[in-house]
């Protein structure tokens, strides 16, 4: 049985419940912070997300979540601080490090190739290890032997019925679940999702939410997410970034209503919805 506790706190005398009983977070941050030519985009942030969660980082626009987050994942070093999976200091170490110790973001779109079908950019995700395009075109027939577990992976995320049609066909809520795809198929510990709906309609929000429901089973879940509505339906926790730093932090009905948090990001009126 997993340990469900998150906690987070900018404020120094703070002992996270979790630290304070022994167990190590599976990832976590510790002061960390991020300039950008003398502007502090994430300022001191203590994090820590406990494994078989689901962890929403939430804030306005320039609140630093982007930041946090491919902090997060290595595509940006931190001016200072430090980032640990599993307790292990992984400050500085790039994406496909991070990656290989079983912290995996979602790909971008952009870095689909147009002309494969989906279930081959699948198999090509299983043979590189994440690392897409390694090799590809030499690999093509060594693809078959990952086609099994390819198809088990598309059917995860609904697109079972499309292995078969190449990824700019695909509609745009599709292909965000074919990144998710990719995701996966490194075998992540800790799936980072960077705003998963995104530019999506209710319908592709719905299955995205539910798909999310179903692929955290056995991980962690860390996602950035402007829809409340999905956080709330998602998240065990909700940090609240403002200006780089941590606001609040907690379960979601909690901070939602925090008033600094309602004064600060919200709005009445979106909390009330
Ligand atoms: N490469 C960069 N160079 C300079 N400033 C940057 C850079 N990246 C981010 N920033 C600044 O850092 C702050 C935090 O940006 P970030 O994208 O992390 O915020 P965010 O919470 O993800 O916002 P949004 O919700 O709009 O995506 C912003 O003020 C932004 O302008």
């Amino acid at each position: 049985m997993w340990l469900i506790d998150i906690s987070t706190n900018t404020h120094p005398s703070y002992v996270s419940p979790m630290r304070h009983q022994g167990v190590e977070p599976v990832l976590s941050t510790h002061m960390l912070t991020r300039d950008f030519r003398g502007f502090r985009a994430v300022d001191g942030v203590d994090l820590a997300v406990a494994a078989g969660t689901v962890h929403a980082l939430v804030g306005p626009n320039g609140a630093g979540k982007t930041t946090l987050f491919n902090l997060l994942t290595g595509f940006l070093k931190p001016t200072s601080g430090r980032i640990e999976v599993a307790g292990r200091d992984i400050t500085g170490l790039p994406p496909e490090r991070i990656a290989g110790l079983g912290v995996a973001r979602s790909f971008q779109i952009t870095s689909l190739f147009p002309q494969l079908t989906a279930r081959e950019h699948v198999e090509l995700a299983l043979q590189g290890r994440g690392r897409l395009g390694w090799q590809f075109w030499r690999s093509a027939k060594l693809l078959g032997r990952y086609r099994e577990r390819a198809d088990e992976l598309l059917a995860m995320v609904g697109l079972e019925e499309l292995a078969e049609v190449p990824s700019d066909a695909l509609p745009y809520g599709r292909k965000r679940a074919l990144e998710l795809a990719l995701a996966l198929a490194l075998e992540p510990d800790v799936l980072l999702l960077d705003e998963p709906t995104a530019g999506m309609g209710l319908e592709d929000v719905d299955r995205t939410v539910e798909l999310v429901g179903r692929v955290r089973a056995g991980r962690t879940v860390v996602l950035v997410e402007h829809n409340m509505s999905v956080v709330g339906r998602l998240a065990d926790r909700v940090t609240v970034l403002q200006a780089g730093r941590v606001l609040a932090e907690g379960p979601y009905d909690e901070v939602r209503a925090d008033p600094r948090v309602i004064t600060a990001y919200l709005g009445a009126a979106d909390v009330a919805g």
